[in-house]
């Protein structure tokens, strides 16, 4: 007997099951409408409107400079090309500084920018303010490793690989997971550590630049859609190459204005002559 399925959004309870279920769960960023309905069109279960924007969407060296507006404008259109893929939206820097600021910016992205989960950065410091948006009914992804918001501390470099460091990383997931994180994002942290947090927190971990071991993955739209040429970061793949593509083609409509090949009549309305003549009778009259 065949059900009829009624399209439905993915919630954190559906992707917590799959992982329960022993399936992987792929993650991708994604800022604007027309990338949306792109995702919705595959397999990836959740989408995360990272502040990484600041970078390749604003142009901005960190992502220190994202407002709490920025996200929220970026995930409206993102939840409207979304039909079936949980959007998970970051915090922006100093918008979680207390666990009532916390509160008040978490509220703005699920109400006013139509999130299913927030994700904000850091460990054992930020595992009050997690706790908090739990009670409130808010899904907390956390995030560890290099966690860019803290560049200026900690650089871009991979966290984790001496004994103090790795016990740290340790310690805070498991804080995260206790004080109610739903899952982890570990962002370049080496993979047997990666691998040891993955065992020990009884939450997915979703890794970048982290090793095969983690959950789930995710990775930055422009990153792996080769429309990021500034860096092409080791934790990243290349699965296409669209500002290759992009450039080529806007090369050929160059071109073809410039040859008169383009526009052609097919792209522009016909009009009678008789009644354009008429027309400009008219407007040679004096009025
Ligand atoms: N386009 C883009 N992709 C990202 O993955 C990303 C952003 N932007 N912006 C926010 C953060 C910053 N991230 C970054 C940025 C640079 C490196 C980087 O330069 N990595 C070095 C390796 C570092 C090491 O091994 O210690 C590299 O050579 O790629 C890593 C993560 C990850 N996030
Ligand atoms: C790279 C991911 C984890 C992120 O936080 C972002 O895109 O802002
Ligand atoms: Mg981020």
């Amino acid at each position: 007997m065949s059900v009829y399925q009624p399209v439905r959004r993915r919630t954190v309870p559906d992707l917590l099951r799959s992982h329960a279920d022993g399936e992987r769960l792929p993650m991708v960023t994604c800022y604007d409408y027309t990338s949306a309905r792109v995702v919705d069109r595959t397999s990836i279960p959740m989408v995360l409107v990272g502040d990484s924007l600041g970078m390749v969407v604003q142009g901005q060296d960190s992502t220190l400079p994202v407002t709490l507006d920025d996200v929220i404008y970026h995930c409206r259109a993102v939840v409207r090309g979304t039909r079936r893929a949980l959007v998970v939206a970051d915090l922006p820097f100093l918008t979680y500084a207390t666990p009532e600021d916390a509160l008040r910016s978490a509220g703005r992205l699920m109400a006013e920018g139509g999130a299913g989960a927030v994700k904000l950065e850091g460990g054992r410091t930020v595992a009050p303010t997690v706790r908090r948006l739990v009670d409130a009914g808010i899904p907390v992804m956390g995030h560890l490793g290099l966690t860019p918001q803290s560049v200026h501390q900690i650089g871009l470099r991979v966290q984790g690989k001496d004994a103090a460091r790795a016990e740290e990383l340790l310690r805070d997931a498991e804080a995260l997971a206790e004080a109610g994180a739903w899952s982890i994002v570990l962002e370049l942290v080496p993979a047997p550590l990666a691998d040891a947090i993955t065992a020990r927190v009884p939450v997915p971990t979703i890794g970048i630049g982290s090793g095969a071991g983690c959950s789930g993955e995710v990775q930055v739209w422009h990153d792996v859609l080769g429309l990021y040429d500034e860096h092409v970061p080791r934790h990243t793949t290349r699965y296409a190459t669209l500002a290759d593509h992009a450039a080529a083609a806007l090369d050929r409509l160059a071109d073809d204005v410039r040859e008169r090949r383009f526009p052609t009549a097919a792209n522009a309305a016909a009009m009678d002559p008789e009644v354009l003549a008429e027309a400009v009778r008219r407007a040679d009259e004096p009025t």
